[in-house]
């Protein structure tokens, strides 16, 4: 088994609402977070990330199930890992009128950390030109990494961010992703959350899909898009002679009688199913139609998220 930094099993968690309603929150989750780089936790809203985060935190308590940070069972040794965590799980406090350096430099008063560690995480999070400056005057993405400077003052080893770019703009988000890639490349662990595919898949070396606080599909992101079976590719035909209308119907029959799936679109039909582009090729040229234009159809991530969790009232609050 990889070393991992977070592991869960069979994880449950279900909050009883002032109304007595029960709401199943994350049920049986099996969660593997390795250890270095970045790690996407992705579900759509209401699936249980937050959820997840805040029992291994201890800031929930699990129903049932188990979970070890670093190899130590949490939360019973919390104490002995939660040196190694940092972790944004909602907006942290500043003070509006100091600097984002003096505001460093109290925190790492508070926690005992060296005073040296300012500078370097200021560096590390791009704030450096702007640590004289105010609080207050910053955007939104300023506010976020220095956040995210104040939890590496501890140079922790696992860095847990609860959808770090809720909120920002386009320039913020981009930002904090180029943060996130960087901490990774460092060798530290940084499990991400968001219900939104694209500001992760850049980033993310492995994720984890859930949906309804289950585990829907985890691995690299090769793996995840690989493992959803897609295999499509776009084709075109065409020969000097012919009605090319013609040769596209001859095409798709022939093709769909040899077991694959075919959709028209425009000029162009898209193939499913086939374990290598040059069976089309073959298939067509058998029969003499001959293709002028064939291309593998990427399949993101954004797309195999969509299918995982179809059900699962995507984007809407439930
Ligand atoms: N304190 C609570 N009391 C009752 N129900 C809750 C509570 N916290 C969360 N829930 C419910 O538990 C389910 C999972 O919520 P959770 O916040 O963990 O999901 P999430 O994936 O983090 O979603 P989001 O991206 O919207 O934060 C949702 O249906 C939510 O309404």
């Amino acid at each position: 088994m990889p070393d991992l930094a977070i592991r869960t099993q069979a994880l449950r968690k279900t909050y009883r609402t002032r109304r007595g309603r029960r709401v199943v929150a994350v049920q049986g989750l099996d969660l593997e977070v390795p250890i270095g780089g970045v790690h996407g936790f992705l579900g759509p809203n209401g699936s249980g990330k937050t959820t997840s985060i805040r029992m291994l935190l201890g800031l929930v308590r699990a129903d049932a199930g188990t979970m070890t940070v670093f190899d130590r069972v949490v939360p019973e040794h919390l104490p002995e890992v939660v040196g190694r965590i940092g972790a944004i799980v909602e907006s942290p406090k500043f003070f509006p009128a100091f600097s984002g350096r003096k505001n460093l430099e109290l925190l790492a008063d508070a926690i005992g950390a060296p005073r040296t560690r300012v500078g370097e995480v200021l560096e590390e999070t791009s704030l450096g030109d702007r640590g004289k400056d105010r609080f207050r005057t910053y955007s939104l993405g300023m506010k976020q990494r220095l956040a995210i400077a104040a939890t590496l003052l501890k140079e922790p080893d696992l860095l847990i961010f609860d959808e770090p770019t809720n909120g920002l703009d386009p320039a913020g988000i981009r930002e904090i992703r180029e943060t996130m890639r960087s901490l990774g490349a460092q060798g530290r662990t940084v499990l991400v959350s968001s219900h939104i595919l694209a500001e992760v898949e850049q980033v993310a070396d492995t994720v984890s899909i859930i949906g309804h606080g289950r585990l829907l599909a985890t691995g690299t992101v090769a793996e995840v898009i690989g493992g959803s079976g897609r295999s499509t590719v776009k084709v075109a035909l065409g020969g000097p002679a012919g009605d090319p209308r013609a040769q596209q119907e001859a095409a798709a029959r022939i093709l769909t009688s040899a077991g694959l799936t075919v959709r028209a679109d425009g000029n162009y039909l898209y193939v499913d199913g086939a374990e290598h582009p040059s069976e089309v090729t073959r298939q067509l040229a058998q029969q003499e139609l001959y293709v002028s234009e064939l291309v593998p159809v990427r399949a993101d991530l954004e797309s195999v998220f969509l299918e995982l969790t179809a059900d699962e009232g995507l984007g809407g609050d439930r």
